[in-house]
């Protein structure tokens, strides 16, 4: 059910002559041997034994502060603009014929990471009614909402990008170092945007958005910050925040991305899930894995795709094989009313 669908959006550079390997810096759509697959298995398994639970507990209460020294160390240096978001995920600015290149490297830049420090949530949003049924961005037409926005590099592309009147974008993080740099950057503009403190694990905490009431939903590399066992909750408290027909957009690591395999033993915190060295936490999924995630919210496939590049640093002869997963999932809260 979630084979790999086409993707015309994603590049073209294709790899037939294996000497052409340092020509180009990235080649897109590689496919790997048989061979190259079961040397990734072992070294995953060999890095496999998990941290005592007691170390894995202090990463995952203390996630938002790590997150937070990360923010603290990088501020918005880091997770640069996407130009490749308007061309996988059009539903961003859907009335803008865009006409984008292919994708230029998605999001590769995550990987590298630093230090933590503390930090605590705000809770600010507690404060805002929904009982009069006004909330931010009330009056909207069409309503987006970015979990895990970090700095905001793909909150403010959108804001400069989707020129629609009835546009209202939130964003949240549980990172409040974060959220604060969102809103300090001069164009955030409170009258098209509202960013909050949220916890995407916490379920039982309220979002200051009713339910069914967002058209899109997007999370980029945030999911696979969650321990596995918060995922489903998460992402099943997510779904019912989308109108009939509103739809989720991921893009996150894929299993055996370099990144993973890049792990030295002593990081592992549970199967394919480690803690890198500043604490944040990260897994790398099957497309496998996600489309279950999302069926048991209710959530229809439209996309689930593999997206295999080779990224190439020609000065050091260097190939680096990326794996990262691009999923669009539509509620069909309104094919099941129909249907009952
Ligand atoms: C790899 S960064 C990606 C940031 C951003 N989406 C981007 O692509 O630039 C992961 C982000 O998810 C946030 N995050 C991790 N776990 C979270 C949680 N449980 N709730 C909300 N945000 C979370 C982190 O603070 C961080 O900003």
């Amino acid at each position: 059910t979630s084979a790999p669908s086409s993707r015309p959006q994603f590049g073209t550079r294709f790899l037939t002559d294996p000497r052409q390997v340092f020509q180009h810096n990235a080649w897109d759509n590689v496919e790997w041997t048989d061979e190259q697959e079961a040397t990734a298995k072992k070294k995953v398994l060999e890095n496999s034994q998990p941290l005592p639970p007691e170390k894995q507990e202090e990463y995952d209460s203390r996630a938002n502060e790590y997150w937070n020294g990360f923010y603290t160390i990088h501020e918005n240096r880091f997770f640069k603009d996407r130009h490749w978001l308007f061309t996988e995920f059009p539903e961003l600015a859907p009335q803008c014929s865009l006409n984008h290149e292919s994708h230029p490297g998605a999001s590769g830049a995550v990987e590298s990471q630093q230090n933590s420090q503390d930090g605590e949530q705000s809770g600010e949003h507690a404060a805002l009614s929904h009982t009069d049924g006004d909330f931010p961005g009330s009056s909207a037409t069409y309503r987006i909402l970015e979990v895990g926005c970090g700095v905001g590099n793909t909150v403010f592309p959108i804001l400069k990008t989707n020129n629609d009147p009835g546009l209202f974008v939130y964003c949240c993080d549980f990172s409040s170092t974060a959220v604060e740099l969102v809103k300090s950057n001069p164009e955030y503009d409170p009258g098209r945007c509202y960013a909050f403190v949220h916890d995407l694990s916490d379920v039982e905490a309220n979002y200051p958005i009713p339910d069914g009431t967002l058209d899109v939903i997007v999370l980029i590399f945030v999911l696979s910050a969650l321990h596995p066992k918060k995922m489903q909750a998460s992402i099943s408290r997510l779904a019912r925040l989308l109108k009939p027909g509103g739809v989720m957009l991921l893009r996150d690591y894929g299993r055996y991305d370099m990144a993973q395999l890049r792990f030295k033993k002593g990081r592992c915190l549970a199967e394919n899930f480690y803690v890198r060295g500043d604490g944040t936490q990260v897994y790398f999924f099957t497309q496998d894995e996600l489309h279950e995630l999302f069926t048991q919210a209710k959530l229809e496939k439209v996309q689930n795709l593999v997206d295999r590049r080779l990224q190439v640093n020609r000065g050091k002869q260097l190939t680096m094989y990326r794996v990262w997963i691009q999923c669009k999932k539509k509620d069909n809260k309104s094919v099941s009313n129909w249907l009952y």
